[in-house]
């Protein structure tokens, strides 16, 4: 049977608050399903996120990271000249978007679509041979990431082989955390964190390497992501956390990273980059970024971005899965293949077009317009705080010891 959406929207308001919600109910029948499912998705802007917060004791939204960009450009500039005689490069043609507290942001895109650039450009790691323009904005304001409150987990894994998980975790709460915590203190933030991530039962295993077995691939990749929390930062970017890993293994991850917020505290923004993630990760995604080769294709919930393809004219097949669906849609990688540069019948270069241009005329652009500015007005209060980390000292020693243990282990 094939699949079939539709959308109804409609509005309510709490005159008390001042706040007024948007609500999309995105109505799906298909794929052998007997019954309708509906998936609400409130289109609610800070004022509904802190509404709910009051209202419902959701953990320190206030201290949430609200990140925007607008119009973001960046371009990369070479000595020698390319093919068309310009020196310069866009990788990010003017891509707009946001990432919220306690919500997961996937980019996705073929590769060389410009996803880890996004990463880096929001992350402030962008290399010296790039200029970027547009205005990025944390907490409606134009500011660093100060220390401890961000975090970003690149594609390779940088792991000591010869210690266990929980050693490894614990050397970095060490070399991270500041004096004020205790030795226990410092203990329990890394075993939690550990616990967090489903590592529990490999807490004395080796790392492993080379000619030692060890982790899995899966396991490495969570103990990366381990690391990087432990101060507990507000804003988390993974760059493609699932890159190797088999469709059961990159589920686990992604629903542990999924799952972080809900697990008291405040709520966490995340976002990730990634490359084909499998139907069941797909649906832990709140809101996905589109790209295709540096533009936006589409940038809204993950779970009306099948409607948007279909609106379009690209309707994603009965069965398949719509990630594969939209990565095959607007991948011209293989253009010289007739079989695979086509879209049915669409040539994959007038298929991008159509999507790109479609999304900007799209309600969907118009809402994340809405939502970018409504973020820029909005009174964050101060700036965010650096959080102390170890001193010169305690790091000297700490960097030495898991030097010797390194050593005699190895
Ligand atoms: N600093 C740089 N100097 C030169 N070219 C760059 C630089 N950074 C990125 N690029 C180029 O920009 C394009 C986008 O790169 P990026 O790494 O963002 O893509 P991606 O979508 O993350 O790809 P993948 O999925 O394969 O990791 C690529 O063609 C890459 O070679």
């Amino acid at each position: 049977m094939a699949s079939s959406t539709s959308l109804h929207e409609y509005s309510y308001s709490n005159e008390s608050a001042g706040i007024r919600t948007a609500v999309l109910e995105v109505e799906t029948v298909g794929h052998n399903d007997p019954l309708p499912r509906t998936t609400t998705v409130t289109r609610s802007g800070l004022g509904a996120a802190r509404n709910r917060n009051r209202n419902e004791n959701h953990p320190k939204l206030e201290e949430g990271v609200f990140l925007t960009w607008e119009d973001l450009w960046v371009t990369v500039v070479s000595k020698a000249k390319s093919e068309n005689g310009s020196r310069s490069r866009s990788i990010l043609q003017g891509v707009t978007g946001y990432a919220r507290p306690g919500e997961l942001l996937a980019i996705m895109g073929p590769s060389g679509c410009g996803k880890s650039t996004l990463l880096d450009a929001l992350g402030g790691r962008l290399s010296s041979n790039t200029r970027q323009t547009g205005k990025i904005l944390i907490n409606g304001q134009k500011q660093a990431l100060a220390y401890g409150t961000s975090a970003y987990v690149t594609q390779d894994d940088t792991l000591i082989t010869t210690l266990t998980v929980s050693e490894a975790v614990y050397y970095s709460a060490q070399l991270q955390l500041p004096d004020s915590m205790s030795k226990a203190e410092k203990k329990e933030r890394a075993e939690i964190t550990i616990r967090e991530m489903g590592l529990q039962d490999a807490m004395n295993t080796r790392i492993g390497g080379w000619g030692s077995k060890g982790l899995s691939g899966g396991q490495k990749r969570r103990v990366s992501i381990c690391i990087e929390l432990l101060t507990r930062p507000n804003l988390l970017f993974l760059d493609e956390p699932t890159s190797g890993l088999d469709s059961a293994a990159s589920y686990y991850v992604m629903s542990r990273i999924a799952n972080l917020d809900k697990t008291g505290g405040t709520p966490r923004t995340v976002i990730t980059s990634i490359h084909q993630p499998s139907s069941e990760v797909f649906q832990l995604f709140d809101n996905l970024c589109l790209l295709s080769a540096g533009r936006t294709v589409y940038f809204g919930p993950a779970s009306t971005a099948n409607q948007f393809f279909s609106l379009c004219g690209f309707p994603c097949p009965t069965l398949q899965n719509p990630s594969d669906h939209f990565l095959k849609t607007i991948n011209k990688d293989f253009e010289q293949d007739i079989e695979q540069g086509m879209v049915g019948r669409t040539p994959t270069e007038v298929a991008i077009d159509t999507l790109v241009k479609s999304y900007k005329e799209s309600e969907s652009y118009q809402q994340v317009q809405r939502q970018v500015a409504e973020l820029c007005e909005q009174d964050f209060g101060e700036e965010l705080e650096k959080r102390s980390h170890a001193g010169f000292l305690t790091q000297s020693f700490v960097l030495t010891r898991r030097s010797f243990m390194n050593m005699y282990r190895d």
